[in-house]
């Protein structure tokens, strides 16, 4: 192991990128509490504001992962719909087998100049997250309880809303609902031998309702479906405790882009095209388990500096007060001072550990077994 490498896993390199992350995002989240009389005197200008603002936390996640771990993105795609990629309005799809498939999403917003303007239908226990949740209030994000009785209405309301975006956005949709485990994929195999449907292999039965809605509420504002399916090298199990230990991998994204007007306007009619792109979806992982790569072209975009540069500023601003005070404290030579900072640190790391739980498959909701899979049918 070389000196970065055994720097990177160190402790005290986490601890100090968590604090940047957290006081640099909880600086953000004030400011974009003040927007809030902004967006009644011209809520567009407060729109344009609140995506940089985003900009400023996300992308550090992405500079993690672009430059502190140097995970490699490669992206499979067709090369005459790659222009038109952060050109247009798009709904996104993708699989959710990956602790870190939301973040290497984000890294390919932040490549096309979108990340700012992202978004997600996301579950709402996702809005109480600090940071990265009151963020998303901010953003317009979509949230939904993954109850159909009470998302139908308040889903399409966020939805309308995106119609006057001012600016280019994916809308990233799991259609799966929740994150693959080898329990909710039984359950989810014996919903689809209830519906007659055929069985997948490497996805769980897609949720029509939430795809319908969407496409319905988009249609005339989204241009395209950007069908996209993620796996790693080597079987690897990416997780953000490794890329904050600096570990690198390698991701392959295979996106097809598919013009929103072919989805079916009819409801069971979309259902079925959904069914459908999911077992092609299934045969590209099948092809990917086989081979080790996706079909078509690679045409893969480098990464921009923007994220590092972001990250180094606020890393700037948030250090050199923290460096002041840890001056200040260990002159001071006051123990109670010196022991209530070693509780604040120790308070600070086990709320980023809380937070970096958010993204463990381990600690995945119940969502999709058994008791809501007998309630929904
Ligand atoms: C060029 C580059 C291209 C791409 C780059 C890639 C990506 C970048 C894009 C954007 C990035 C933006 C942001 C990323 C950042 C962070 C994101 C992080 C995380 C957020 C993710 C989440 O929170 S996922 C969880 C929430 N989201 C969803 O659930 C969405 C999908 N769900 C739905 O659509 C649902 O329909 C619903 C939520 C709207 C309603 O839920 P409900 O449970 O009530 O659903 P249904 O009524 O649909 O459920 C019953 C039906 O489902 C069938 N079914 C299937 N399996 C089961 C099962 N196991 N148990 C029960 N039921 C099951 C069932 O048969 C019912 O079928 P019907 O035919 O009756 O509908
Ligand atoms: C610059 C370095 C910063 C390092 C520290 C970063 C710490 C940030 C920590 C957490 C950010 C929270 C992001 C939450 C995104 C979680 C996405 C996700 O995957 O949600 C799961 C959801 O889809 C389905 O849930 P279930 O499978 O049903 O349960």
């Amino acid at each position: 192991m070389g000196l970065l490498q055994f720097l990177k896993s160190q402790f005290l390199c986490h601890l100090i990128m968590c604090y940047v992350f957290l006081v640099s995002g909880l600086i953000v989240n004030l400011i974009q509490i003040c927007t809030l009389p902004l967006w009644l005197v011209s809520k567009q200008l407060a729109r344009k504001i609140n995506i940089r603002l985003a900009y400023c936390i996300a992308s550090q996640m992405v500079a993690a992962l672009e430059w502190w771990s140097g995970t490699e993105c490669t992206l499979y795609t067709d090369p005459k719909s790659y222009p038109l990629y952060g050109k247009e309005n798009a709904v996104v799809i993708l699989n959710h087998s990956f602790e870190i498939d939301f973040l290497c999403g984000w890294t390919f917003c932040e490549r096309f100049g979108v990340l700012g303007s992202s978004k997600v239908l996301a579950k709402k226990e996702l809005a109480y997250v600090p940071v990265i949740g009151w963020m998303w209030y901010f953003l317009e994000i979509v949230f939904c309880k993954r109850k159909w009785e009470e998302d139908r209405t308040t889903v399409a309301q966020s939805l309308q809303k995106l119609r006057d975006y001012p600016e280019n956005y994916w809308f990233l949709l799991f259609c799966e609902g929740t994150r693959f485990t080898p329990k909710k994929h039984q359950f989810s195999m014996q919903v689809a031998e209830s519906k007659g449907l055929p069985k997948l292999k490497y996805h769980l039965l897609p949720r029509t309702k939430g795809f319908y809605v969407t496409v319905q509420n988009l249609r005339g504002t989204a241009a395209a479906i950007y069908d996209s399916t993620l796996n790693f090298r080597n079987n690897e199990v990416p997780t953000l405790l490794g890329i904050l230990n600096g570990k690198k991998y390698h991701a392959d994204l295979y996106v097809r882009r598919i013009p929103l007007e072919s989805v079916p306007e009819d409801e069971a009619e979309c259902a079925a095209w959904l069914h459908k792109l999911y077992q092609e979806k299934d045969g590209f992982q099948e092809q990917y388990a086989q081979t080790g790569r996706f079909p078509g072209p690679i045409v893969s975009p480098p990464r921009r500096p923007w994220s590092l540069i972001n990250w180094l500023f606020w890393s700037c601003v948030v250090l050199y007060p923290l460096g002041l005070l840890i001056a200040q404290l260990l002159s001071s030579g006051s123990v109670l001072t010196i022991a209530a900072a070693v509780v604040v640190c120790s308070a600070v790391s086990m709320g980023m550990r809380w937070m970096i739980g958010q993204t463990e498959i381990d600690k995945s909701s119940n969502y999709g077994i058994k008791a809501t899979a007998l309630n929904n049918n």
